[in-house]
């Protein structure tokens, strides 16, 4: 059979690691697709940098050139790859490509999130597929286990470390000390972070990726502008370190959870009990904990970001679109897991109405009768507290830390019960509130 046919959209990270794996693998991958998968042209900004990005026996018989448009018209390429992330050019050219009746493979979260329920609306109706299993969590092949394993659960929640590059901060500023900017840099270096690596540590990517996640797991349309987002930038030290002695680990989790009234979907810094497996996922490293009605739980963990375990994930797209070009497109598996003319509307709760428990840590003037104050009103509201810590300040330091770990209680009732706390004259300055879960059921 002849082989298949593959037009690349950018050769950085991604594209260059997709180019290496599949030369390297094309003997296993053809065995696997039924067919040989080649790369027939590949379009970039720069064809000088793009060449330099792999070794010469990878990009010698490579057709390079700047003409993106073009390799969406090409008759003879039958699936286009897009890996230039953003969401302008590569939403034009993904449209443009299922209008051109191509299969697209691309790892772009961003585009999804936003504009996926226009795309797979497109591509649906010209009976291709858009394929994205290295949107979400790199390598790990949590789309495939979503969409096809888990089919027979009702899923009630998905917790996951979704964004490597912030996992990798956090991991480098526990264990070594190290100062976020540091890391931050190292991670652009190694190929980890987006490039705006705000997204990356304001919570926008790992929210574009736990938008993709709720789809599927709930049968919903994408709603990313719903989601509630809060990034590492602003967790200090001595809170990751009173975590630690309260037996916590944080990490930027990216929740999403079925509620009688809705969905909650939330990307923030979150305490997680230190003995949970995911709360020792360290590094670049991505985790996902999935509940099932039926299953339970199950966990996925492995590199969230990089260029060949990424490429890894868009290859198994590869093989996949492959494998199914003689199928009838209606009997195809669902882009978002459910037919899609049974995705249900349902709301996504307000941050203010997201049940968790929570660690607050205030800093009180060392006087009787602070901590009966903050118990009282934390009691009115009917917040049950379910551990505290005292600090004893530092020689000379007239305020204390007191840490506070609630049990479950509704976001609206904590806030309305801190801003009442730092209203007290013996607390000093504002209350920092973090979410806590125990991932338990
Ligand atoms: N780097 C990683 O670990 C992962 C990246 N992704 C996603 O994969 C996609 C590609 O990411 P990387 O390879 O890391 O990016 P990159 O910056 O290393 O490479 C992007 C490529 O596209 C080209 N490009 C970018 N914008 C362009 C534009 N407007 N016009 C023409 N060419 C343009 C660049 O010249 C380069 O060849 C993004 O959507 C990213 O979010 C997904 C999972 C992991
Ligand atoms: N910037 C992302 C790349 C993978 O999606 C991350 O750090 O996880
Ligand atoms: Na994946």
């Amino acid at each position: 059979m002849k082989p298949i046919q593959v037009g690349l959209l950018g050769f950085g990270t991604v594209g260059s690691g997709v180019a290496k794996v599949l030369a390297r693998n094309a003997e296993e991958i053809g065995r696997r697709a039924g067919r040989a998968i080649e790369v027939k042209r590949v379009a970039v900004r720069n064809i000088v940098k793009a060449r330099a990005v792999a070794p010469a026996a990878v990009v010698e018989g490579l057709a390079f050139g700047n003409d993106f448009h073009a390799v969406v018209d090409d008759p003879e390429i039958s699936i286009i790859c897009e890996l230039i992330g953003g969401t302008t050019l590569a939403k034009e050219l993904v449209l443009r490509a299922i209008a051109n009746g191509k299969h697209v493979v691309t790892a772009n979260k961003a585009l999804l999130a936003l504009h996926g329920n226009e795309i797979f609306a497109a591509a649906q109706a010209r009976g291709v597929t858009v394929a994205f299993e290295a949107a979400v969590a790199g390598g790990i092949p949590i789309i495939k286990a979503l969409r096809e394993g888990l089919t027979a659960n009702r899923i009630e929640w998905i917790a996951g470390i979704i964004n490597g590059t912030s996992n990798f901060i956090l991991t480098e500023m526990r264990d070594k000390g190290a100062a976020f900017a540091d890391v931050l840099a190292e991670a652009q270096q190694l190929g980890y972070a987006e490039a705006d690596p705000t997204f990356d540590i304001e919570g926008h990517d790992a929210a574009h990726k736990l938008t993709i996640l709720s789809a599927l797991a709930f049968g919903i349309p994408m709603q990313f502008d719903k989601a509630y987002l809060e990034g590492i930038s602003r967790l200090t030290q001595e809170d990751i370190a009173y975590a630690e002695q309260l037996g916590y680990r944080i990490k930027l989790l990216g929740i999403t959870r079925r509620k009688a009234n809705g969905v909650e979907l939330r990307v923030h810094p979150t305490l997680i009990p230190a003995k949970r497996i995911i709360a020792n996922v360290d590094g670049v490293m991505n985790a996902v904990v999935v509940q099932g009605d039926a299953v339970g739980q199950t966990l996925y963990c492995g590199r969230g970001a990089g260029s060949e375990p990424t490429a890894s994930a868009v290859v198994a797209d590869l093989v996949d679109v492959t494998r199914l070009l003689t199928a009838d497109p209606e009997h195809r598996v669902p882009h978002l897991a459910f037919q899609p003319d049974r995705l249900v509307d349902l709301p996504i709760l307000p941050i203010d109405a997201v049940e968790t428990s929570y660690y607050l840590r205030l800093k009180a003037h060392d006087k009787a009768g602070v901590m009966a104050d903050v118990t009282r009103i934390l009691a009115d509201a009917d917040i049950s507290i379910d551990a505290m810590m005292q600090k004893e300040p530092a020689e000379g330091v007239k305020v204390v830390d007191i840490i506070i770990l609630t049990h479950i209680a509704l976001e609206r009732r904590v806030d309305e019960a801190i801003a009442r706390i730092e209203g007290l004259a013996t607390i000093a300055g504002s209350v920092t509130k973090l979410r806590l879960e125990n991932l338990d059921k």
